[in-house]
């Protein structure tokens, strides 16, 4: 799914409008429609007071179709019509017209005295005060009522997104509606991936308006949201003859004295990916552990006892993941810069210390093969790009590294990103916090490398890898729970049945 900025979104808006035979009014009738049919799902008590906050443009044409449509179902609605500017759109005219023909409970004010008494006596929020047409920060009344509907411990809804949030840039001030869900119309906005925009976006959901097909397959789009549409165009397939042969060799080297657990997780999550063989290379001391807990997969037993001292991948092996609990030891270190400064080597993965021990020695970022993979989580990330002032920035810095190395930089985290050399942006959509635990990211690069050694593209491997690791943390947590799941556990739910 594409992710647009609001400016193309306006754009695809006023094509629908023009191609198909749904008029300005109508889509904001589809809008109000499905943000409704979604809140009353989440939202099915009918009698706590629901306060709908709306402003004088679109946004607010909305947020009173909404209450019009709830008053319909039964809800006890109060809107408050906020006199913010002295004009308003002739959608938002059209929509207050038909709010006071059915005589609903409405004020329409500037006074923040008269909407701070509303506010405080309602359970449920909506905010319909601004949406994609921010153009600048909140201040006077809109800031006012804001901050003051931020107090309240009513559940807050935002409308397509929250007031003072931009869609596709950073905020100017730290000021915006807090959100706890956000019903988003048919296009997921940049600004809900970003971690520091959580506090404003809440949960998210995406609900159907009906925007002209077409106009949004004609935009072109560097951002793109993962979701399952997206992986099944990419999803490898397997033919009546094939043999072991014939899916690829994926060799991992990993783990250290004590972190034989990391060595253990990623060669059992890479012998999920579907490939033909695996292969991992672990400290002598290690190998038994491998051999009896990943019985499918071959050991290549190091010279050095307990830490990695070599680093020789031969032309059967299709993929090199490296890097699992493997330590920074100034051998181990040796070991990947000769096996960097060799002419031919397979697709690389690289993770965890393999990535701190390229951060540390930056030269050696220039000798990675093209299409290569980091996949740092996002302290990684600091160390090998430096820091950052927002998300946005974050973003700016991961497209660039991705460049710099002509391959593929996977941010990991709720919404894990992944930048191309191209300067695209994926976004992924599975994955929950009960991931957030040791050795989540060991599974992600054994399933990625498996994934490269069959013959995925960097980029496809990494789609789907990413993807496939959230969706087996979403079957774990819907079984055990968020808290109780273990990083093993998704090892078990792996699958790519989607
Ligand atoms: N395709 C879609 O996504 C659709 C969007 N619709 C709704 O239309 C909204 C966009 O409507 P508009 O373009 O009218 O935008 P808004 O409703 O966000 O309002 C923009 C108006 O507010 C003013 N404004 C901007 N920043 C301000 C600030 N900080 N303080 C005070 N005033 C400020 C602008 O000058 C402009 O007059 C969407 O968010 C959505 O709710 C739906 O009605 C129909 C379909
Ligand atoms: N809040 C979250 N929501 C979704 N996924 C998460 C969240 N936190 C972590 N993850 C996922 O869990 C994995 C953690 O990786 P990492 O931090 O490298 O763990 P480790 O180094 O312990 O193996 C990543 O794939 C990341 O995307
Ligand atoms: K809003």
């Amino acid at each position: 799914m594409k992710i647009f900025p609001a400016k193309t979104i306006k754009e695809i808006d006023a094509l629908t409008i023009k191609n198909t035979p749904i008029r300005s009014i109508d889509l904001m009738e589809n809008a109000s429609r499905a943000f409704t049919l979604k809140f009353m799902s989440l939202i099915p008590d009918k009698k706590s007071k629901i306060l709908i906050l709306c402003g004088q443009g679109n946004n607010g044409g909305d947020g009173l179709a909404i209450a019009r449509l709830l008053l319909f179902y039964g809800y006890h609605v109060k809107v408050v019509n906020i006199k913010h500017s002295s004009s308003s759109t002739e959608d938002h005219q059209i929509n207050l017209k038909k709010l006071k023909s059915i005589g609903a409970p409405l004020l329409e004010t500037n006074q923040i005295k008269q909407i701070q008494k509303e506010i405080i006596s309602s359970k449920v929020i909506i905010d319909g005060m601004l949406g994609s047409g921010l153009d600048r920060p909140l201040k006077g009344l809109l800031k006012d009522i804001v901050e003051c509907a931020n107090q309240s411990s009513a559940i807050k809804f935002a409308i397509d997104i929250s007031t003072g949030l931009y869609c596709d840039s950073p905020m100017e001030s730290n000021i915006a509606f807090k959100a706890d869900h956000t019903i988003t119309f048919q296009i997921p906005k940049l600004a809900f991936l970003l971690p520091e925009n959580f506090i404003w976006v809440g949960q998210w959901e995406i609900v159907n308006i009906g925007l002209h097909k077409t106009a949004i397959d004609n935009f072109i789009s560097n951002n793109y949201y993962v979701d399952s549409n997206f992986i099944q165009n990419i999803s490898p397939s397997r033919s009546k003859f094939d043999h072991k042969g014939t899916h690829g060799h994926a060799l991992l080297v990993a783990g250290e004295k004590g972190k034989a657990g990391a060595a253990i997780l990623c060669t059992q999550a890479c012998l999920k990916s579907g490939a033909g063989l695996v292969t991992t290379q672990v400290p002598s001391k290690l190998a038994d552990f491998i051999q009896l807990s990943a019985p499918e997969a071959m050991v290549i037993p190091d010279e050095g006892i307990n830490i990695i001292s070599s680093i020789e991948p031969s032309d059967k092996h299709s993929a090199l993941g490296i890097g699992p609990g493997i330590g920074k030891d100034a051998i181990t270190v040796r070991a990947l810069k000769d096996l960097l400064s060799r002419d031919k080597l397979p697709p690389l993965i690289l993770d965890a210390d393999a990535l701190n021990i390229l951060s540390e020695h930056q030269e050696i970022l220039d000798s990675l093969p093209e299409g290569s993979i980091l996949t740092p989580h996002p302290k990684e990330f600091e160390r090998l790009a430096g820091a950052w002032n927002n998300d946005f920035e974050k973003l700016e810095l991961q497209k660039k590294l991705a460049k710099r190395i002509n391959g593929i930089v996977i941010v990991k985290g709720a919404h894990t990103s992944i930048a191309n050399s191209n300067g695209e942006l994926f976004f992924n959509s599975t994955g929950n916090p009960g991931m957030a635990k040791g050795g989540s990211g060991d599974i992600l690069t054994g399933l990625i490398t498996g994934l490269r050694a069959k013959g995925s593209s960097a980029l496809d491997a990494a789609l789907l890898g990413v993807y496939l690791h959230g969706l087996a943390g979403d079957l774990a947590k819907q079984n055990l729970n968020e808290e109780s799941m273990n990083a093993g556990d998704i090892i078990d739910f792996l699958s790519f049945n989607l």
